[in-house]
């Protein structure tokens, strides 16, 4: 038989606060990660990454995927990166200022170094494409949607890696709860977002660990009146200085964790946060007429299970409980028999679904050229 040809292919995730690498074999279709390299975003990650890849030469990548947090409104599916695409990228900057940046920088470096080699773009907003109009509408009049204002939602790979996992047997009503550095939720039918909690930009949705999550509009208004604030300082105040750091002194929720039993404030935000998380959870799992699973992700959501309990607290009327035990040890399926509604801890992989997007763009492409 003959043997399925073995290809390389880099995922590049730059997140709010770090920037992740992955290297991925695949054989045919059957992915293997060969190696992931974890930096801060401004650090040498890509420069290691670049020796290593020099010194073993069969590791050049044949592709690079890299998530993109911000797609805009146009964007349902993977795309290769060109001129026009990076221009569009460049303009949705300020849609996703904590994000983009370092994923444009990734990109313009790899075309430098491994110029020829095809980048492919992967859009955490293209999940929620499927969004109906009245959950993706502002109430807003309506020249500003024209513009592109409306509720977007993120954390799109994290949910298609989850719901990917799910296979075939996925229930017809899921939440999933991605914490992480920044956090949001989803409501799932049938495998397709019907709703989310983040908005026009990753800011919104409940609070994360320096952002502050939705807020009354009239809050900004206020701020920028009362201590005449320019935008700039708006968005340091709602991107950087807020959330679970302003409410608990630090924005690492293992350290807060750590922290709470000699510290009021700590407990308070892991409090606020977990009690802000099942506000959520009742919203989405009501616009779906029901829930039949709930799942968390994400650091948080995977190694936290004092904010798990606290998400599912005193929920028994609405068939919602968790196994205590269960939750403590944090694997796979963490609701209590009795329970109607399933709760499960699974590990996300954004990088995998990159690496996925990636490859069967190479596939697709190899298989369109004239020949
Ligand atoms: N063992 C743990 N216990 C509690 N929180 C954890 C643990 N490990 C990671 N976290 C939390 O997960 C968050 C980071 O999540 P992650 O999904 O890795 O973020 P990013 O969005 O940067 O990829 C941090 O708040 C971190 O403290
Ligand atoms: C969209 C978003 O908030 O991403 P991250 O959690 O990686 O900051
Ligand atoms: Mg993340």
């Amino acid at each position: 038989m003959m043997q399925a040809a073995r290809k390389f292919v880099l995922a590049i995730n730059a997140g709010s606060s770090s920037m992740k690498l992955a290297l991925y074999e695949f054989a045919g279709r059957t992915a293997r990660c060969v190696a992931k390299w974890n930096g801060a975003q401004d650090d040498m990650a890509l420069d290691t990454l670049f020796a290593r890849l020099e010194a073993n030469g069969e590791r050049a990548p044949a592709a690079v995927g890299h998530r993109i947090v911000h797609g805009g409104p146009h964007h349902a599916a993977p795309a290769f990166i060109d001129e026009k695409l990076l221009t569009e990228l460049e303009d949705a900057v300020p849609f996703a200022p904590l994000h983009l940046p370092a994923a444009l920088a990734a990109i313009e470096a790899i075309r430098k170094r491994l110029p020829g080699v095809p980048q492919i773009a992967c859009f955490d907003t293209a999940f929620h494409t499927s969004m109906p109009e009245k959950a993706r509408r502002f109430p807003l009049p309506r020249h500003f949607d024209e513009q592109g204002v409306r509720r977007y939602g993120f954390h799109g790979l994290s949910y298609e890696y989850i719901v990917s996992e799910l296979g075939a047997a996925i229930p017809s009503r899921v939440v999933i709860a991605h914490l992480g550095s920044g956090a949001s939720l989803v409501a799932v039918r049938d495998g397709r977002s019907v709703d989310t909690t983040m908005g026009l930009t990753p800011t919104g949705g409940i609070l994360m660990g320096t952002r502050t999550g939705d807020l009354d509009p009239g809050v900004l208004l206020h701020l920028a009146r009362q201590n005449e604030l320019t935008i700039d300082d708006l968005q340091g105040i709602v991107d950087h200085e807020s959330g679970l750091l302003a409410i608990g002194g630090t924005s690492d929720m293992k350290v807060l964790i750590e922290r709470a039993p000699g510290d009021p404030r700590a407990r308070f935000a892991i409090d606020m946060f977990g009690y802000a998380i099942r506000k959520a959870i009742g919203a989405l799992a009501f616009a779906l007429g029901g829930m039949d699973l709930l799942v968390f992700t994400g650091g948080i959501g995977e190694n936290a299970p004092i904010v798990r309990e606290i998400a599912c607290r005193d929920l028994d009327a609405f068939g919602i409980i968790l196994d205590k035990t269960k939750n403590e040890h944090g694997r796979g399926t963490i609701s209590h028999d009795g329970s109607h509604c399933a709760i499960r801890v699974i590990p996300t992989d954004e990088d995998c679904i990159i690496a996925r997007h990636a490859h069967a763009w190479v596939e697709d492409a190899l298989h369109s050229a004239p020949t």
